[in-house]
């Protein structure tokens, strides 16, 4: 036996002995696999001397100001709403259609732009440019939005594009009437100044986005196979500038979506003989249905950060967090395990951990003195990059491990492919070069599109897709997309309309510059 003191000195002893063969292992770790320890992955990403190509210059006036803003809350008020495959608001859809035509007279009228309908209420836009040996690019938005009840704690009626504090409020606002209205605002002022493109482009606008693109996007991109279309790359909707949503990091940081997650929706069912409620069993089918679904969120799928692309993310942001961050970032190798417990604690952040489990839909009973004899839940699943669906099924199997718990896959696709963001990389580095001329504050990383897009269709097409659009992003806004309060800053819709103006004449470079010239900082 010893005493309380001596209790204590081994305690310390133990506790110092244990401190100093984790040092002695981690040593040992780094020195086994001849890694070395760095600051900063980033540096030397640097290219230079772009060739001049953004004559026209993107300056908006005031009656341009007001123009533009006018048109952004008509869209908004159009409740183009998506709720199921066959459930589209086709008349807010049509009125879409005649307001884009209105408001766009030169979009649709100049003799640089062919445009058609597609599959009713998409539109697909082409602009020839001169050089024919310049690969054409695309500009990917969709015009649907999901339902918006009013009554969930709305402050301003959710189609009604009031404006509280320089805000405009409305569903679509941010997801994704913003990149709808800016791209085809910012063709219209570039068509009037004069602007006639050197590289072709393309712009596909989908109706059903929210719905899964079945109808809008895959028919668009059955168009562009007829035709022997190649891409340069797409940009679509997706991540966004982070304003001090990544804590520890020095400044706003824009993530480009160079993958997005894979989705599954997995039906569980439970089947039980019907009764009289005086005589219940001694479990019910919804409470065994109740059971396997608590399993569900008790058991989240393991923390993969580190083994995809997020990986990238982290270390292309490690030099703006202060040290000890810093360090911990620019060395995901060692690290990861530590920053994904940190990570783990916020939805938002998870989402970019792990394959994450949401249980959307739960039903069962017809009546309150009827034993049900079905119950049914949905579980929607958004796929780590480093996951397959078959693998989500079997943890699923697994963990709710119950036979009576029928298992169904409704749908599901594995995460799309990663597209480059290399110094070679002219989609990334141009769209880069965009957004640092605009916002020179931002750092640049590639990032995980956590939601899917319409561009998951597009894959045939071109080998770098990104979703991305200059919405800035603060803290408490990650839930306004699909969620309540969605909105966006009348300053951010200009810059938006100012993005996709100079982007689309930075595009018409005929190649990148070679990196590591001096000059301009990417
Ligand atoms: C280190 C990261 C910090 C975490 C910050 C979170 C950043 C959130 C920024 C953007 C939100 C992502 C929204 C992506 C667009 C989603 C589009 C969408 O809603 N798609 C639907 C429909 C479909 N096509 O399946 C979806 O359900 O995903
Ligand atoms: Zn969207
Ligand atoms: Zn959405």
């Amino acid at each position: 036996m010893t005493d309380r003191s001596g209790e204590c000195n081994i305690m310390k002893l133990v506790k110092i002995v244990s401190l100093s063969l984790l040092f002695v292992v981690i040593v040992c770790f780094v020195a086994a696999t001849l890694r070395t320890l760095t600051f900063d992955v980033n540096s030397g990403l640097q290219l230079a001397h772009w060739e001049k190509t953004n004559n026209i210059a993107s300056d908006i006036n005031q009656h341009q100001r007001k123009e533009l803003l006018a048109n952004f809350r008509e869209a908004i008020q159009i409740p183009t709403v998506s709720t199921a495959k066959t459930q589209l608001n086709i008349t807010a859809l049509g009125e879409f259609d005649s307001l884009l035509r209105r408001v766009f007279p030169t979009v649709f009228s100049s003799h640089l732009v062919q445009h058609e309908v597609v599959a009713n209420y998409s539109h697909l836009f082409w602009v020839p440019g001169s050089d024919l040996a310049l690969v054409p690019y695309m500009l990917l938005a969709h015009i649907d939005v999901v339902p918006a009840d009013e009554n969930d704690g709305w402050e301003v009626p959710p189609f009604s594009a009031k404006e509280i504090d320089g805000f405009i409020y409305g569903r679509g606002t941010i997801d994704n009437k913003q990149s709808v209205m800016g791209v085809l605002q910012a063709l219209e002022y570039l068509l009037i100044r004069g602007y006639s493109p050197q590289r072709g482009f393309f712009i596909g606008l989908g109706h059903d986005e929210e719905v899964g693109g079945l109808q809008g996007a895959m028919n668009i991109v059955k168009v562009l196979k007829r035709k022997g279309v190649q891409l340069a790359f797409i940009l679509d909707e997706g991540l966004a500038v982070l304003d001090g949503v990544i804590s520890g990091l020095q400044g706003p940081a824009a993530l480009i979506g160079i993958s997005e997650k894979g989705q599954a929706t997995v039906k569980l069912s439970v089947f039980k003989a019907p009764g009289h409620s005086s005589m219940p069993p001694r479990e019910s089918s919804i409470g065994i249905l109740a059971g396997a679904v608590k399993r569900l969120e008790d058991n989240p799928m393991p923390i993969l950060f580190g083994e995809g692309p997020e990986r990238r993310t982290f270390e292309h942001l490690a030099h703006r967090f202060g040290l000890p961050i810093k360090f911990v970032m620019s060395n995901m190798w060692l690290f990861s395990p530590l920053i994904g417990r940190v990570m783990e604690r916020s939805p938002d952040t998870n989402a970019f951990l792990r394959t994450t489990t949401a249980v959307t839909m739960f039903n069962s009973g017809v009546k309150v003195n009827v034993l049900p004899s079905l119950a049914e839940a949905y579980v929607n699943l958004r796929i780590h990059p480093a996951q397959t669906v078959e693998e989500v099924l079997e943890f699923i199997q697994s963990t709710v491990g119950d036979e009576r718990v029928k298992m169904e896959l409704v749908n599901g696709f594995d995460p799309l492919p990663v597209s480059s963001y290399d110094e070679t990389s002219f989609g990334f580095q141009t769209i880069k070069k965009t957004l640092l001329d605009q916002f020179p504050q931002v750092t640049v990383a590639p990032g995980v599109c956590i939601g899917n897009t319409d561009s998951r269709h597009y894959t045939d097409l071109a080998k770098d897709i990104y979703r991305f659009a200059p919405t800035w992003i603060r803290p408490g806004d990650t839930q306004r997309f699909h969620g309540i309060n969605e909105r966006i800053s009348k300053k951010n819709y200009e810059e938006l309309v100012v993005f996709y103006f100079n982007l689309i004449q930075n595009c018409d470079i005929k190649e990148l510059p070679s990196p590591h010239s001096a000059g301009h900082e990417l």
